[in-house]
């Protein structure tokens, strides 16, 4: 493989070891060529402020990779709000028995993550080009799914109520924020608690980074 995340392959497996992740290298080469799909589209699909490849490694990939081992038993897990495929094409990529369907409502960024499916080859991955709130629990694999997941999409409490729709009973919302947001969480509607938080650790990178873990109360 070649291409400008190569130079940083190596950031990316000490990532992925301290994560405590054991990934084969055709996953490892797998993520990188996802990483290179973003950093060659990102023009023409406007699908991240990032441009800089060794942050597509530490903002993009590690940064997904970080919530797997929190996702416990999901079997089937939509992402939304999902823009160029974020997480849900990192965790389609290292988990192939997760099913993941993801909605993004921008034309454009859903045709870049349907191009990433053929090109990757993954056949637990599908994208709906649709408005979460307008995507029936029917439309899934399946149906309403036991994980819904987003990064960088609402407030908890838009999350809750344009998704919620498509948890199934005994399922969970995974949020993926960066401060642990005690304001959204005082904010979330009736009806649902937040019954994890985790503080998460990713490689690389200097931030705050929480997955909270919303159930019907
Ligand atoms: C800030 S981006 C985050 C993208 C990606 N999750 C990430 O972390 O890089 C939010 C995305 O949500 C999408 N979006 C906003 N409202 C939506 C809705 N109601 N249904 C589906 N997608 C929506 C936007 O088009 C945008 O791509």
């Amino acid at each position: 493989m070649s291409g400008r995340l190569q130079a940083y392959s190596g950031q990316l497996a000490e990532g992925i070891a301290a994560l405590g992740l054991a990934l084969p290298q055709e996953t490892v080469d797998r993520l990188l060529a996802f990483g290179e799909l973003l950093l060659k589209w990102n023009k023409v699909y406007n699908l991240t402020a990032i441009r800089n490849p060794q942050e597509v490694i530490t903002h993009h990939l590690l940064d997904s990779l970080a919530v797997l081992p929190h996702l416990g038993a999901v079997n089937r897990l939509a992402d939304i709000g999902s823009g160029g495929g974020l997480p849900g094409v990192v965790l389609a990529i290292v988990h192939p028995g997760l099913i993941v369907t993801s909605i993004e409502t921008v034309g454009k960024k859903a045709s870049f993550q349907q191009q990433a499916k053929i090109e990757l080859g993954l056949g637990n991955f599908g994208v709906l080009n649709k408005r979460v709130e307008q995507v029936q629990a029917e439309f899934l694999p399946g149906g309403a799914a036991d994980g819904v997941i987003s990064r960088a999409f609402s407030s908890l409490a838009d999350f809750v109520n344009l998704s919620g729709h498509l948890v199934a009973e005994g399922g969970a919302l995974y949020a993926m924020k960066g401060v642990n947001p005690a304001d959204e969480v005082a904010a979330l509607p009736a009806g649902w608690t937040v019954t994890e938080t985790h503080a998460l650790t990713v490689p690389g990178l200097d931030a705050e980074r929480h997955l909270l873990v919303i159930r019907r109360a």
